[in-house]
């Protein structure tokens, strides 16, 4: 297996979290960290929150993904500064949307794609213009406090896992979601293990079952992006579990946009929003 200096990629968005994608259906071009770096630089390279190769399970060279059925593709999704996570709720989608415009797969409305993730396989469903991913069951686990540069004080957040780790913080104003200097990540007490997405909303109204709320957040292994699929979902349960249940279903507005989270009748939590690809181009090999 060698890695790519060059080749085709596509560029593709779920409410501004931002992907490069590459195929790889021989499982022959694995990524490295220093290639998903130079991938994701906005000056140097591409650009991008995360670099997506898309390779059928079985041939990915991760045990974790290879453990997934044989033959389903695999995102193998890289933050930008070259770490792994576990599962990305917008990349998942603009994932199947780049799988159908390449024609790697097929999609009828209505109809179901298992992705294989290291969070397990993912459902995505096409519904309309959009397509909603099952993440699947979320938990809550305990708090932490959390310190950010425009907070007179620390917080308190809640923790998250939607297969992958979130803090949610509740603010009071729209006055201080917009005063907040996400340049520094946010410093937990006690620090995250695995280090840790943290989304800060502002709850808005509940009305007919349906809750909103207004978020901002920074990613780990990013910094702040307009958008987070996993995030929004764990910011709509956060803010779910702080009302008493009180709504199954919330609109989540982010910098990039909006996004839809439902919990179903199984305990699942499922994610809508647009996801789109934008250009496709081509690598070139580094001059030596
Ligand atoms: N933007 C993603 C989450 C990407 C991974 C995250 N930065 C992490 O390290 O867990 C989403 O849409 O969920």
């Amino acid at each position: 297996m060698t890695q790519r200096a060059s080749g085709p990629f596509s560029k593709g968005h779920g409410t501004g979290n931002d992907f490069v994608l590459v195929a790889d259906p021989e499982g022959a071009h694995p990524l490295s960290a220093a290639r998903v770096r130079e991938l994701a630089d906005r000056r140097f390279g591409v650009g991008g929150d995360g670099v997506i190769r898309a390779v059928p399970a079985g041939s990915t060279g991760d045990a974790v993904l290879d453990a997934l059925p044989a033959g389903t593709w695999a995102m193998d999704y890289w933050n930008a500064d070259g770490s792994l996570s576990e599962m990305c709720g917008n990349g998942v989608r603009v994932f199947v949307r780049f799988l159908l415009e390449s024609g790697l797969a097929e999609l009828p409305e209505g109809g179901a794609l298992d992705v294989a993730t290291r969070a397990g396989l993912k459902r995505v469903v096409r519904r309309g213009g959009l397509l909603s991913a099952d993440l699947g069951p979320f938990e809550l686990g305990g708090t932490r406090l959390v310190a950010s540069a425009g907070l007179d004080v620390p917080r308190p957040g809640q923790d998250v896992s939607t297969g992958n780790p979130h803090v949610v913080v509740a603010l009071a104003s729209e006055e201080e979601l917009a005063g907040l200097d996400l340049h520094r990540a946010p410093a937990l007490e006690p620090a995250a293990d695995d280090g840790a997405n943290v989304e800060f909303v502002v709850p808005g109204t509940i009305a007919d079952g349906v809750g909103s709320i207004r978020m901002r957040v920074h990613e780990r292994g990013v910094g702040e992006t307009l958008s987070c699929g996993t995030g929004a979902v764990a910011a709509a349960m956060a803010t779910r579990h702080w009302s008493g249940d009180a709504a199954d279903r919330w609109i989540v507005d982010v910098p990039g946009g909006r996004l839809e989270v439902e919990l179903d009748d199984r305990g699942h939590v499922w994610l809508t929003g647009p996801a789109e690809i934008v250009f496709r181009g081509e690598t070139l090999s580094p001059v030596p």
